[in-house]
């Protein structure tokens, strides 16, 4: 049932996704082994970053009921994006602008969004969707852990990012993470956050990718992208629904977040205008189309 439906979505997407010139979105799907490591944060002051280089930014949160990024933005989200896919909203009715080139979307779990689309539907969402075709990059908050749902979300991104935290317990889920994707793809990048420093960042990784190597294989492109200093300043811009990049921009953990952008940016420097119809919402959905 579900098979035949996800055929005839496919087609749907091939056919109302006409080539045209637009920008190649860059997906990258931010996750986490375990709840609580700082995955919502950092997507959050990521994307907001990212934006502030004149990118066009959306944040999509791939799993309501999980990610803060509500909180984060200090916005309240009243439907998403099942509720286009049931009729009951437009896509420009469930977007949240956060600043002029960022924008919220309220997602759901892959899974969710595949079961409840009527053709009818689908074909206006997908003709709506095209609002979002001027995207640079979509960052998307997965849930934490590797269910079935966020996996579609990891083998539809260019960018596969694990937060952890140093400590053992979630060194141990991260790593446990890293293995099912690495039957997925073989590229994942890590951030450390909550480290004391950027030396303390690297043994962590090391470690990591000492276990990964041996137990994985080499073929396992693990790789760095940055950490984040454990910082007060982080957790109290949380419970003040702010972002610590705007509230505390020449903090240690903004300076992170920072270079981490840098590393992005130099990635979509290679994103000139292509024929393409793998921008904006329609891209996305077109990728996990592609991977059901
Ligand atoms: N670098 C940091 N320094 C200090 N506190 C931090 C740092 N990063 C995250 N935190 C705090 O850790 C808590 C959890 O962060 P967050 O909600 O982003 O985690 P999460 O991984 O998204 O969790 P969930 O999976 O439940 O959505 C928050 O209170 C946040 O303020």
């Amino acid at each position: 049932m579900i098979g035949n439906q996800a055929q005839k979505l496919e087609k749907l997407v091939a056919a109302s996704s006409q080539k045209k010139k637009s920008k190649k979105t860059r997906f990258i799907a931010i996750t986490s082994g375990k709840g609580g490591v700082g995955k919502s944060t950092i997507s959050s002051n990521l994307a907001y970053t990212l934006s502030k280089q004149g990118l066009n930014v959306g944040i999509f949160d791939a799993d309501i009921g999980l990610a803060n990024l509500d909180v984060m933005f200090n916005v309240k989200i009243k439907k998403n994006i099942l509720h286009v896919l049931k009729g009951e909203a437009t896509v420009s009715d469930i977007l949240i602008p956060i600043t002029r080139n960022l924008i919220l979307i309220p997602g759901e779990s892959g899974d969710e969004i595949l079961k409840y689309s009527d053709m009818a539907l689908f074909e206006r969402f997908m003709q709506e969707a095209q609002v979002l075709d001027k995207l640079d990059v979509m960052i998307i908050d997965t849930g934490a852990g590797i269910g079935e749902h966020i996996q579609m979300f990891l083998n539809a991104a260019d960018d596969v990012i694990v937060v952890t935290v140093p400590d053992p317990a979630a060194i141990t889920d991260a790593y446990a993470t890293i293995k099912t994707i690495a039957t997925l793809r073989d590229d994942v990048s890590m951030i450390m956050n909550q480290v004391k420093s950027e030396k303390e960042a690297l043994g962590v990784f090391e470690k990591i990718k000492k276990v990964a190597n041996a137990n994985i294989g080499s073929q396992l492109d693990l790789q760095l992208i940055g950490k984040i200093n454990a910082d007060i300043k982080v957790s109290s811009s949380v419970k003040q629904r702010a972002l610590f990049t705007t509230l505390y921009p020449a903090s240690q953990p903004s300076k992170d977040i920072d270079a981490i952008v840098n590393k992005i940016a130099q990635k979509l420097e290679r994103n000139v205008l292509v024929t393409s119809n793998e921008s904006g919402l329609s891209g996305l959905f077109k990728r996990l189309m592609d991977h059901f």
